[in-house]
């Protein structure tokens, strides 16, 4: 007897070895899936019966900063670096645990809505994302946001913070919680800094999240400050291995590239946030050809501004056709493996695909909708038409999370109050909170 068994779905393995069953079955047992073919051959405790719907690995989104779904809509059009410096670090200062818990709360409801089973996190007061993810049952790589600026002081005091976070929180959540080190980015932290982190990294045996090359700025500070860019210089120091998650990769040389792949790094490519903080565009198709594996991610929700995947999927296939004049550049099922496969292969996780032995991170996504009909070609239908609000059931650690567009792991109405209440800890004077339009007090 298994505990679950997923049937009549149309079931998207991302395996090359099993490819796509037209109606397939999955049969889970204590979180693992157990079997992936035509027939299951036993019983279930509980049948999920996928109809009309595709089942497929659930979405990996490997770059997020889950608590700014606080700062969502914050400060919007404005340069890169005035929005980072003058008006987004400053209001970080005024949010604590607390509110952190409640906006990560809100990206974790946000993100199994729209079927993200597991991401990656880089941010502040990140015990409280760890506690939020606990909670509902998803699957993270959490890292705690570090930041020197040169400042020795600084720098003890963030890896403390780093190394604490790691020793308490690496395997957390009966082993969905997986820890990192943040270093944020080779300009906000000095050369000595980065070292002793990469130290750090290795001696715990955790991986590293870190910023690369996200704006020409930096490009050229780095190129002032060490007479390098900063693949040159963390390559020079020692940083690169293959447990490193570079976010952005935009301002690379031919050489960057080919280092980055020597070496192993995977890359997070964030083609909304570029776009919209007009960061450049990542040379995505010259690093897949040069063997990089690179993954999808939404980056924080004061830069993209959700956490939808299925937009991030559809932006990344679009934004490369048109930078290369090249349609055939990338196609839909290499943007479907860039937000699985690719994910779960930068974060060292048994997932990302539907196999046996993996971890049971699925979800089913209904085909029977207005925007998907007719169906020509299941592939196209998820990158280039299907929406974050088409997932109606999601599975994470053989639980599941969402049942027909229900989600059974949190209160939503309550995790938008909650977050609402968080928010007005940002003194914003814009803020219309939940006495105005956002008016829940009289619902229920
Ligand atoms: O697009 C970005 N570029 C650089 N830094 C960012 C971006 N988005 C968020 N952060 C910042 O990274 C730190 C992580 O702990 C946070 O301060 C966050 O605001
Ligand atoms: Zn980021």
């Amino acid at each position: 007897m298994v505990d679950i068994l997923i049937k009549n779905g149309h079931v998207l393995t991302m395996d090359p070895d099993s490819g796509d069953l037209k109606k397939g079955e999955v049969a889970i047992e204590n979180g693992r899936i157990v079997y992936v073919g035509l027939s299951y051959n036993g019983k279930a405790d509980k049948i999920i019966d996928a109809s009309g719907s595709v089942v497929m690995p659930g979405l990996v989104n490997t770059h997020n900063h889950a608590g700014m779904t606080l700062l969502r809509g914050y400060a919007d059009d404005l340069p890169l670096a005035e929005w980072l410096e003058d008006y987004i670090w400053p209001v970080e200062e005024k949010l604590g645990p607390e509110e952190i818990y409640a906006g990560v709360r809100l990206a974790c409801l946000e993100m199994i809505k729209s079927g993200t089973t597991t991401f990656a996190d880089m941010y502040i007061h990140e015990q409280a994302a760890a506690r939020a993810v606990e909670d509902c049952g998803m699957r993270a790589a959490l890292s705690y946001g570090m930041i020197d600026f040169g400042d020795p002081q600084r720098a003890a005091s963030s890896l403390l913070k780093g190394r604490n976070f790691v020793k308490d929180f690496n395997g957390a959540a009966n082993g969905r919680i997986s820890a990192m080190y943040g270093p944020h980015a080779p300009h906000t932290c000095s050369q000595q800094f980065l070292r002793d982190v990469r130290k750090q990294a290795r001696k715990d045996g955790v991986k590293v999240h870190i910023h690369v090359l996200e704006t020409e700025a930096e490009l050229n500070q780095m190129k002032e400050k060490y007479g390098k860019c900063s693949v040159n210089m963390l390559h020079d120091i020692g940083f690169f291995d293959s447990d490193v998650l570079a976010a952005h990769c935009i301002w690379l040389s031919e050489g960057d590239m080919d280092i980055l792949a020597e070496m192993g790094v995977h890359v997070s490519h964030d083609p909304v946030s570029n776009m919209k903080m007009a960061a450049g565009i990542a040379p995505v198709p010259k690093l897949l050809e040069k063997g990089v594996n690179v993954s999808l991610s939404t980056d924080g929700c004061a830069s993209n501004n959700n956490l939808d995947m299925f937009g991030v999927m559809k932006m990344a296939a679009l934004l490369h056709k048109v930078d290369s004049m090249d349609l055939t550049v990338i196609d839909a099922r290499k943007v479907l493996e860039m937000a699985t496969v690719n994910g779960a292969k930068a974060l060292g996780i048994e997932a990302g695909m539907i196999k046996e032995g993996y971890y049971a991170d699925l979800i089913v996504v209904d085909m029977k909708r207005p925007h998907l009909t007719p169906l020509y070609d299941i592939d196209s239908h998820l990158v280039y038409s299907a929406l974050g609000s088409d997932v109606t059931t999601v599975l994470v650690d053989g639980k599941v999370l969402m049942e027909n567009g229900q989600v059974l792991c949190m209160n939503e109405y309550e995790i938008m109050v909650e977050a609402s209440k968080a928010a007005k800890k940002t003194d914003s004077q814009h803020l219309i909170d939940v006495l105005g339009l956002q008016d829940y007090s009289d619902d229920q």
